[in-house]
C-alpha cells in the first residue's frame, strides 16, 4: 500500500492514487480531491495573484462563498442586539390610504407601542407601512432590504437597514431576529416567506413563534385548501394548521402575536423565543426544553 494515497489536510498534489485505479495526478484541496484533468485547475494564490483574467476571481464560487459569509456576519452584527422583535411580511405593491396599508401601518405602530422592533424586507409597500407605524409608534423600524434587478433601495421609514444580495441569508435573519410573524396579503414574496416559516416550526427547527395572517377574506380561501387538499390527502397533519391564526383587525394580529409569545400587547418587554443559541440557524434545543429567561420558561 502507498503512502501516497493518504496525504493530510491541505493543498497537496502527488502523482498517483492506488483508489483511483493506477497511476494518475491526483492532488487534495482540504476535503476536496480531484484526479486526472481536474488537477489542472490553478492554486488559491494563483488565481489571487495572477492578475491576467481580468477580475476573474471575483466571479467564482469560493469567492460567493466569501461574499455570502460576509453578508451572515453582517446582518448579525447589525441585529444582535435588537431585542424582542416582530417580523412584518406583506405585498410591495399596496398603496397608501388602502385597507392593507393602514393595516400594516397600525400593525407597525401598535408593536412599536409594546416595545417590540418592527423587521422587514425594507421595500415599499405594506413594508414601508409597517416601518412607518413604528416610526410613528417610537419604535425600532428595521429594513433587510435585497437587491433586485429594478432597484428599489429601502424605503425611507427604515431607521436601520442591512441590504442583502443574496435571498436566503436574507431570510435567516427574518427568522433568527424574530419572535415571531404578522404576515399581511401579498405574492409571491409573501407566500414564501409564509411559507418558509411554517416549515420552519412545523419541523422544529424554531419552536414558540406564532405565525399570524391579517385578513380573513384573502386568506381564508389558502387555508380552506390546505385543510381539504393538504390535510385531506394526508401532506400535513391537522394539527400544522395550528401553526397559523387568521384574523381581521391589526389590535387582534398584534395581540395574537404577542400572546403567542406570552405576553400582552402592552406589556412592555419580554424574553427570547426558544432558539438555541449554540445554532445560528434557529435550531430548537436537543432537550426541548425551555430556557430561563424565554416567555415559556419564564
Ligand atoms: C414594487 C416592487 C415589486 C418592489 C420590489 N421591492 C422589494 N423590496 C424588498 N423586499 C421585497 C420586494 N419585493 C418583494 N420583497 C419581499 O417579498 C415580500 C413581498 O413580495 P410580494 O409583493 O408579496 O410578492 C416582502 O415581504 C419582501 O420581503
Amino acid at each position: 500500500m502507498s503512502t501516497e494515497s493518504t496525504p493530510g489536510d491541505g493543498e497537496q498534489s502527488t502523482p498517483r492514487t492506488p483508489a483511483a485505479g493506477g497511476s494518475v495526478p491526483w492532488r487534495r484541496k482540504g476535503p476536496i480531491e480531484l484526479r486526472r484533468r481536474q488537477t489542472k485547475q490553478g492554486t488559491a494564490d494563483q488565481h489571487l495573484l495572477d492578475t491576467k483574467g481580468p477580475g476573474r476571481f471575483v466571479h467564482t464560487d469560493p469567492w460567493r462563498v466569501m461574499r455570502i459569509q460576509s453578508e451572515f456576519v453582517e446582518g448579525f452584527g447589525a441585529l444582535a442586539e435588537l431585542g424582542p422583535a416582530v417580523s412584518v411580511f406583506g405585498s410591495a405593491r399596496t398603496r397608501p390610504g388602502t385597507l392593507y396599508y393602514e393595516s400594516a401601518v397600525a400593525i407597525g405602530r401598535l408593536l412599536a407601542e409594546a416595545g417590540v422592533a418592527v423587521i422587514t424586507g425594507g421595500g415599499p409597500g405594506s413594508m414601508e407601512a409597517a416601518n412607518r407605524g413604528a416610526v410613528e409608534g417610537a419604535g425600532t423600524s428595521v429594513g433587510l432590504g435585497i437587491e433586485l434587478p429594478f432597484e428599489t433601495g429601502l424605503n425611507s421609514w427604515v431607521d436601520l437597514g442591512v441590504n442583502f444580495r443574496y435571498f436566503f441569508a436574507r431570510k435567516t435573519m427574518f427568522v433568527k431576529y424574530a419572535h415571531g410573524f404578522i404576515v399581511l396579503p401579498g405574492g409571491l414574496g409573501t407566500l414564501d416567506e409564509l411559507f418558509e416559516a411554517m416549515v420552519l416550526v412545523q419541523t422544529g427547527k424554531v419552536t414558540q413563534f406564532p405565525i399570524v395572517l391579517l385578513g380573513t377574506e384573502f386568506w381564508n380561501p389558502l387555508v380552506d385548501w390546505i385543510r381539504a387538499t393538504l390535510v385531506g390527502e394526508g401532506m400535513i397533519s391537522a394539527s400544522d394548521l395550528d401553526l397559523i391564526s387568521v384574523v381581521d383587525s391589526p389590535e387582534d394580529a398584534v395581540d395574537r402575536v404577542l400572546a403567542g409569545l406570552g405576553t400582552e400587547r402592552r406589556g412592555g418587554m419580554f424574553g427570547n423565543a426558544d432558539v438555541d443559541e449554540d445554532d445560528d440557524f434557529g435550531m430548537v434545543d436537543g432537550d426541548g426544553e425551555p430556557e430561563a429567561g424565554t416567555a415559556e420558561g419564564a
